[in-house]
């Protein structure tokens, strides 16, 4: 069986070792003018076209991708955790291009910059508990001094983001719902605090109440950690509720971008209308399904 991409990205990222990681504080990421082309000829896509922005330290943000399916959004997420090399251009992390880090640089990276997923069950081994996403964060990516110390941290990261260590620990992934995996990969990033998440998609499977609890728990890491987050979706309930900055992508061109409140409030692009007009309700509770026509959108 082949490993599902997300999982290899998890395993990236926790490739790195805790003690060669400096803190790397007031690195940010930018993307410089990133392309990607895929395929050749009359069945070439540009999945990216000239995509730059930056993701500062501080203050701590959330920063929403925000686009139709297909418009590369998943796309510049895997090229800025560093793992689909761009046809041309760049992802720079703390003025260092991400392909060409060395080993130590690497290691800093992989720890600071955290990957959540749409689906948080191809991560999880089935056949092991999911307490081994834990221990293998904490032995590769944490400097804990002792079992006794990890685990309480491990206890104290569930009940950080609402979960029962009891009700959790020692289950399989099989055995809890999507939104306690999905909870148990914030739980995660609680105890691994890096500078950066890229959360692509990670609300699209979870129901009304359990996305704004993922919501509140990204806004919460923000304000207490200061860890600022890229939240990929499709979904502008979601960024409104979130509220911070947008970055508005059509047919892998950023069309727009600007803080929240401003860009809903006086959209400058048709296709940020259009986005606009699909949305039931600016509250993450009604979902926004609609598909929309953007044929005629450039
Ligand atoms: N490895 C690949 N090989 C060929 N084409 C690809 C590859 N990855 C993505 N694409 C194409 O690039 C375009 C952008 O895909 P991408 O997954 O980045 O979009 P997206 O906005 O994340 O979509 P969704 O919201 O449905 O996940 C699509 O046309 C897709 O088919």
């Amino acid at each position: 069986m082949t490993e599902p991409a997300d999982a290899k990205a998890v395993r990236a990222a926790e490739t790195a070792v805790a003690a060669e990681a400096p803190d790397g504080a007031g690195a940010s990421i930018r993307a410089e003018h990133l392309v990607q082309r895929f395929g050749s000829g009359r069945g070439a896509v540009l999945a990216v076209d000239d995509v730059s922005f930056e993701l500062d330290r501080e203050p701590a943000r959330i920063v929403s991708l925000v686009g139709q399916s297909g418009s590369g959004k998943s796309t510049i997420a895997r090229q800025v955790l560093g793992l689909q090399r761009p046809t041309s251009g760049a992802v720079t992390y703390g003025g260092k291009d991400v392909l060409r880090l060395n080993r130590k640089q690497r290691s800093e990276f992989r720890r600071n910059v955290q990957p959540v997923f749409q689906d948080p069950y191809a991560i999880f081994n089935p056949f092991y508990r999911v307490d081994r996403v834990f221990w293998t964060a904490v032995r590769k990516l944490t400097d804990l001094p002792n079992k006794r110390a990890a685990d309480e941290a491990i206890r104290d990261s569930l009940r950080a983001v609402k979960l029962q260590p009891e009700s959790v620990l020692g289950r399989y992934p099989h055995q809890l719902s999507g939104g306690q995996r999905q909870r148990i990969m914030l739980a995660r990033i609680h105890l691994l605090r890096p500078q950066f998440v890229i959360a692509d998609e990670p609300t699209s499977m979870l129901d009304a109440q359990t996305r704004r609890g993922f919501l509140d728990i990204l806004q919460d890491f923000r304000v207490r950690y200061g860890i600022t987050t890229l939240f990929i979706t499709h979904d502008l309930s979601s960024v409104h509720y979130l509220g911070g900055d947008i970055m508005v992508i059509n047919k892998g061109r950023i069309v727009e971008q600007g803080a929240v409140a401003e860009v809903m409030a006086a959209p400058s692009h048709d296709y940020t209308r259009l986005l606009l007009a699909s949305v039931p309700a600016p509250d993450p509770d009604q979902r926004w399904t609609e598909r929309i026509d953007i044929g005629q959108i450039r």
